[in-house]
């Protein structure tokens, strides 16, 4: 087991982390999706995507009106008329424009050939008739192009459409659907898989014997992954021996076949420390975070066997980087866990996936007096009070939400942010301004 006593930095961990998810995500497979199918909005482009035909495909038209070649109409006092030639609607064939003429057109007919302008029939006493008298024309909307949706005025064809690393928005989807494009390879989704341990820790719904506690970890944890896409499995693996934990752990791997597995519990200093002990012994690295709460913190890469046993092994036993799996092992308290993710895991995956937004920073001002112990980062659970302050660009206030305590998951449903106190500040007044990282899913926009 390698281990680390000192306290480290919270940036040399999440660069720490960084490395780990960079290696496991980066070597992702891809896979080929239909643009129609559901869920391809937020995946992630693998190939570059470039328009083969232009968009508009051809000239047609912006209004219900009628078609003409401008130097056709002689206009007097803002009148003319034309004989009309035919009527086209969208889906239509392109039709032939008789010199002299004047062709009814529908909102997107193709242009008939020969036309150059489009007047709207709010300009006419309407459709049907053999001949058509413009009223109230200038000589503005007679400019040639007018009304005309001109082929490729929108996208040119070979125009790059997408790149390797975007994330597909729902507009872009529009486009390469438009541009005729049927599927297109993306990058997988991340598998992870997050695991709750120890012998205390039951199924919700089970019943509980004394000692006994329900699992909060991974609904949690799980819910503020699958917010940045993720393909997320729960589970618990209740045993505080290491070589049971890794039986289920490796069976775990092989039917679910995970990029990244979370752990929660089992990483501090005690007796039965399943998952240090267990994983230790894998290369994992386990050590101590300078931050409270998430000061326990464990991460490593491993390697699913490539035969499919899922047997999990030492990255350095290997040289192939298929199937690399990047552990991070959290502390078991439930506000420790949601913390570290928030302060540590966000903003490292964030880095390296683009699905991934970095944890939302704010300046808020303190309305009480706050100690915090000196040499570590600590995250104090807060309610924003002055919401519309906040609203009207002022500084948000912000008040307490209980203790420090990481075992407070109450006060922490209640909060709205992490109100952040430095390595250095060990009492600080009120009215002092700060910042404060927002936690997932809490007031708008803070996914
Ligand atoms: N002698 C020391 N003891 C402890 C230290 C230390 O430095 N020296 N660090 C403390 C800190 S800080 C934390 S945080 C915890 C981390 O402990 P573990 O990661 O080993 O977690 P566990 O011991 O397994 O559990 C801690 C606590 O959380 C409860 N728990 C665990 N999993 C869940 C779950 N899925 N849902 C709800 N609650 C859970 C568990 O029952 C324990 O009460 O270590 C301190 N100790
Ligand atoms: O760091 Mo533990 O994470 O205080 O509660």
């Amino acid at each position: 087991m390698s281990e680390t006593t000192e306290r480290v930095p919270v940036e040399e961990h999440i660069s720490r982390l960084k490395d780990v998810l960079g290696a496991a995500l980066g070597a992702r497979a891809t896979e080929t999706v239909e643009i129609s199918a559901g869920g391809v909005a937020g995946r992630i482009v693998a190939e570059r995507l470039v328009s083969e035909v232009p968009l508009p495909g051809f000239d047609n038209s912006q209004m219900d009106g009628f078609a003409l070649r401008a130097a056709d109409l002689t206009m007097r006092e803002g009148e003319a008329t034309l004989p009309v030639a035919g009527t086209t609607a969208a889906g239509n064939e392109p039709a032939l424009l008789p010199l002299g003429a004047a062709f009814e057109v529908m909102t997107g007919a193709p242009i008939p050939a020969g036309a150059d302008v489009v007047i709207p029939v709010e300009f006419t006493e309407g459709f049907g008739a053999e001949e058509v008298r413009f009223t109230g024309l200038s000589e503005a909307d007679i400019t040639p192009g007018r009304y005309i949706r001109a082929i490729g005025s929108d996208i040119a064809a070979g125009e790059l459409l997408a790149e390797p690393g975007d994330v597909i928005s729902p507009a872009q989807l529009a486009v390469l659907a438009a541009c005729g494009y049927a599927e297109i390879e993306v990058l997988e989704p991340i598998r992870t898989l997050v695991l709750s341990t120890g012998d205390e820790i039951r199924r919700p719904g089970s019943e509980l014997r004394p000692g006994q506690l329900y699992d909060a970890d991974t609904p949690l944890l799980g819910a503020v992954l699958e917010t940045f896409g993720h393909q997320v499995v729960t589970s618990r693996i209740g045993t505080d021996d290491p070589a049971w934990f890794l039986d289920a752990l490796d069976a775990l791997v092989a039917v679910h076949h995970p990029h990244l597995i979370i752990t929660a519990g089992g990483i501090s200093q005690g007796a039965y420390e399943v998952v240090r002990q267990g994983l230790g012994g894998r290369g994992v690295q386990f050590g101590t975070v300078a931050q409270q709460p998430g000061g326990p913190q464990g991460w490593g890469l491993l390697e699913g066997d490539l035969e499919g046993r899922g047997l999990l092994h030492w990255r350095s036993q290997h040289e192939d980087a298929r199937a690399l799996i990047a552990v991070i092992s959290l502390p078991g308290n439930p506000v420790s866990s949601a913390v570290s993710m928030e302060t540590l895991v966000r903003p490292a995956l964030a880095a390296v996936d683009p699905n991934c937004a970095p944890p939302r920073r704010i300046m808020v001002r303190t309305v009480e007096d706050i100690s915090s112990p000196p040499g570590v980062r600590q995250f104090r659970r807060v309610r924003v009070l002055d919401d519309a302050a906040a609203e009207a660009g002022g500084m948000p206030t912000v008040a307490l939400e209980g203790g420090p305590g990481s075992h407070l998951l109450g006060h922490l449903a209640r909060a709205d942010a992490l109100l952040e106190l430095a390595e250095d500040d060990v009492e600080v007044p009120a009215g002092a301004q700060l910042q404060a990282v927002l936690i997932t899913g809490r007031g708008a926009g803070t996914r």
